[in-house]
């Protein structure tokens, strides 16, 4: 018998079973990533989002915090076909309700024709349908949640490798994945990671080679103060960006984002380079797109599904930004080498 209930848009109510109990609301999402669910269950990208797995066994080779990406879970909700005990006591210890006993190529296939969408989970003992579309009911639009990066960004200064002898990068901790940090670190770069509300006088403190936007979650419109810093340095020091960090850089320099049907996330992603033709793998989490990228910056890698641009550079202003993500945890390590390309700009 049904002990958790997934409720969607339009009052659709699907059985399932209760992994770890409470009830929870979100923007529905999901993953194709058949790996790495540790990763994307602590990447703070995910912020009041469900985060549905396609593959069908999510825990398989347990839970080890030496693969986290940061210190809490960041989904509110998780939805998988099967969880195992691992996962299922991990989340709850952690408070985020869990189901599974689902099918989840039905929840799958209608955010691919309705697009993501809002959710209401409840589950437990006393879990009931009309609670989860209550959850549902009360479930903003991602856009809505303004401040977004204040639930996932650091409150103060945090600087990792202050002896490295690289270059000084001032992130903008828009809700970065650590092994972002950590692929700047093992580089020799000193890092100081600032809260996303940073200002100019802040960043200017720390005489930075490098400018470099994080990832993070919602839409990149709620991020303006990063923007802010970007239109004040380009020009004056080289600029980096991932996913949510190429969305605010285009913004910033005059393009444009919008949000997609129901975006790119998975392990698998194909993105080919328009200067070499190469194609590589790529790790994706993103709902929204760069739709226009303003007048100073040329897009020099595509989705090879969709076109939807994946790399934006300006050579003479020093900016270089991806809409996947390089630091590959999980996923493959084919773009390992953005993180030269943009430490050799800043030390040039
Ligand atoms: N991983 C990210 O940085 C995601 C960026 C943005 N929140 C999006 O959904 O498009």
């Amino acid at each position: 018998m049904a002990d958790a209930y997934v409720a969607l848009e339009g009052d659709r109510v699907i059985e399932a079973r209760a992994r770890a109990p409470g009830t929870t609301r979100g923007e529905v999402v999901f993953t194709t990533a058949y790996t790495g669910y540790e990763e994307s269950l602590t990447d703070p990208s995910y912020e009041e989002q469900i985060l549905t797995f396609s593959y069908p066994l999510i825990g398989n080779y347990g839970v080890r915090e030496e693969r986290f990406e940061d210190d809490r879970v960041h989904p509110r909700g998780v939805v998988a076909r099967e969880l195992t005990d691992d996962v299922a006591e991990w989340l709850e210890s952690e408070g985020v309700p869990a189901v599974d006993h689902l099918d989840t190529r039905d929840i799958v296939t209608e955010i691919r024709d309705e697009g993501a969408m809002k959710c209401g989970i409840a589950a437990g003992p006393d879990a009931t349908k009309q609670d989860a579309l209550d959850e549902l009911h009360d479930c903003k639009h991602m856009s809505d949640h303004v401040d977004i990066g204040a639930q996932v960004s650091v409150d103060s200064v945090e600087t990792y490798n202050e002896d490295g002898d690289g270059a000084t990068v001032a992130l903008v901790d828009c809700g970065a994945k650590g092994s972002i940090m950590d692929s700047l670190v093992e580089r020799d770069a000193v890092v100081h990671v600032f809260p996303y509300d940073a200002s100019e006088g802040d960043v200017a403190a720390v005489d930075p080679d490098l400018l470099f936007i994080s990832n993070g979650p919602g839409d990149p419109e709620n991020f303006g103060q990063a923007g802010e810093l970007v239109e004040t340095y380009v020009g004056d020091v080289p600029l980096a960006g991932i996913c949510l960090g190429q969305q605010v850089v285009a913004n910033a320099l005059g393009g444009e984002t919008e949000k997609m049907e129901f975006g790119h996330r998975g392990v698998n992603q194909p993105v080919r380079d328009l200067r070499t033709n190469k194609v590589v793998m790529t790790t994706q989490n993103h709902g929204y797109t760069v739709a226009d990228p303003g007048d100073d910056l040329d897009v020099t890698q595509v989705n090879v599904n969709d076109d939807t641009p994946e790399g934006l550079e300006n050579d003479d202003l020093g900016i270089i930004t991806r809409q996947y993500h390089p630091e590959a945890n999980p996923g493959p390590h084919d773009s390992l080498g953005f993180f030269d390309d943009v430490l050799a700009m800043a030390e040039e």
